[in-house]
């Protein structure tokens, strides 16, 4: 066992699209976290997510001059990672190619884009490290998932590999084995829902939370039938960008009933509305069909399904899918998630020299098509 040093001192960084979360880590011990909020009317002005990058910045050192906290006494930075070329999960260092992709928005827009970019702005004066930690972009698909029907189009991985990942290991260490010993199918229920499937330690598969596919969600459309988006997309009705935002932002519950919050829908079919109940019974049919075709994905070999995210406070949400996935495996259930300690975990086994720091210059050629637009 090595020693553990508890003196290491991290900054989390946790960009979303209306907040950044900050938090600091001495050792595994969270002292504190803040959610800065960034009113919609203060982010309108900003044409692209990476323009709010000095806005962030100010913000964020407003904050940590409250706290007293100088980022000189930092051990290091952890950020969310955002979209970058498909690379494999861990632990990566932030460097100049990867921050320049991020300028460029080059593999598409995502709040979490900003991690990368506001902790190096932070660090480098003072030459703390950054790193991200199992960004969105975590790509460990088969050749065979990535195959989509058309050769135009190449499917590709974004998802919550943060959060499923640290799920992932916290259910094997529950089954009594090592997360690459384990095959586990796991369902991310937020605002986006990602569900994926793990083949000992390797998201072999997976439903892309951000280009329509997979389930509906709260705010997501989840997939479609493709000849009708086409439909839709040359009926003069919608611009490239509204279209896009319906998939991605606008879709799912917020299209069908005006709201992204699951708990009013289900207070709502509680109270006799017909709309709200098939709309939250479809979210959870929807989550259940995707474990099924991930439990094929596995051969049917499956250790457990993981139910995590805030949808998985819903007992609802829980009872309608263990219904018809439990001949599948155990159902564990670990509501909600903690992105901020997975992020310092993530780093604090790099400083402790239990998992190396991956570089993303170095990682193999990128497998993704440039220029994807998501929303944010
Ligand atoms: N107890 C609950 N019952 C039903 N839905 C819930 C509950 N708690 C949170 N949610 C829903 O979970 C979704 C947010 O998921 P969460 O993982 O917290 O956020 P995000 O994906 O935005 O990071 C919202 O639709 C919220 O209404
Ligand atoms: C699926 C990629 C990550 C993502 O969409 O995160 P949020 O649901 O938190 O926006």
């Amino acid at each position: 066992m090595t020693e553990q040093n508890t003196e290491e001192k991290i900054l989390v960084i946790n960009p979303g699209s209306t907040s950044t979360k900050i938090a600091f880590f001495i050792g595994e011990d969270k002292r504190w976290i803040e959610n800065i909020a960034h009113p919609a009317d203060e982010l309108a002005v900003f044409p692209r997510v990476v323009d709010q990058l000095d806005y962030r910045l100010e913000a964020l050192r407003r904050e940590l001059q409250k706290k007293g906290l100088r980022v000189e006494e930092l051990t290091a930075i952890a950020a969310r990672g955002g979209l970058l070329k498909p690379i494999p999960g861990g632990v990566y260092a932030v460097d100049r190619a990867m921050l320049e992709e991020l300028r460029e928005e080059r593999y598409g827009r995502h709040a979490s884009n900003l991690g990368a970019l506001l902790a190096y702005e932070l660090g480098s004066p003072h030459n703390v490290p950054s790193y991200i930690v199992d960004p969105i972009c975590v790509d460990e698909l088969e050749p065979v998932a990535r195959i989509s029907g058309l050769p135009q189009i190449q499917r590709r991985s974004v998802f919550h590999a943060l959060n499923q990942k640290r799920q992932a290991r916290r259910a094997a260490a529950e089954l009594g084995k090592k997360y690459e010993e384990v095959n586990l199918i796991v369902a991310h229920l937020g605002g986006g829902i990602t569900v994926g499937a793990h083949r000992r330690g390797r998201v072999v598969d997976v439903s892309n939370g951000v280009d329509g596919e997979g389930p509906l969600t709260p705010e997501r459309s989840g997939s479609l039938p493709a000849a009708e988006v086409v439909q839709l997309a040359f009926s003069d009705r919608y611009t490239r960008e509204e279209l896009l935002r319906l998939i991605n932002g606008r879709g799912g519950f917020v299209a069908y009933l005006g709201t992204n919050n699951a708990r009013e829908v289900e207070e709502r079919a509680a109270a006799g509305d017909t709309e709200a109940d098939l709309l939250f019974a479809a979210l959870c049919y929807q989550v259940a069909r995707e474990i099924g075709a991930c439990a094929a994905v596995l051969s049917g070999q499956v250790d457990a399904v993981v139910l995590t995210g805030g949808l998985a406070y819903s007992r609802r949400a829980v009872e309608e899918i263990r219904k018809r996935v439990e001949f599948i495996a155990p159902v564990l259930v670990y509501p909600g998630e903690d992105e901020m300690a997975a992020l310092a975990e993530g780093v604090l086994r790099v400083l402790r020299g239990e998992e190396a720091p991956r570089s993303y210059q170095e990682e193999g050629v990128g497998r993704g098509e440039k220029d994807k637009s998501s929303g944010d």
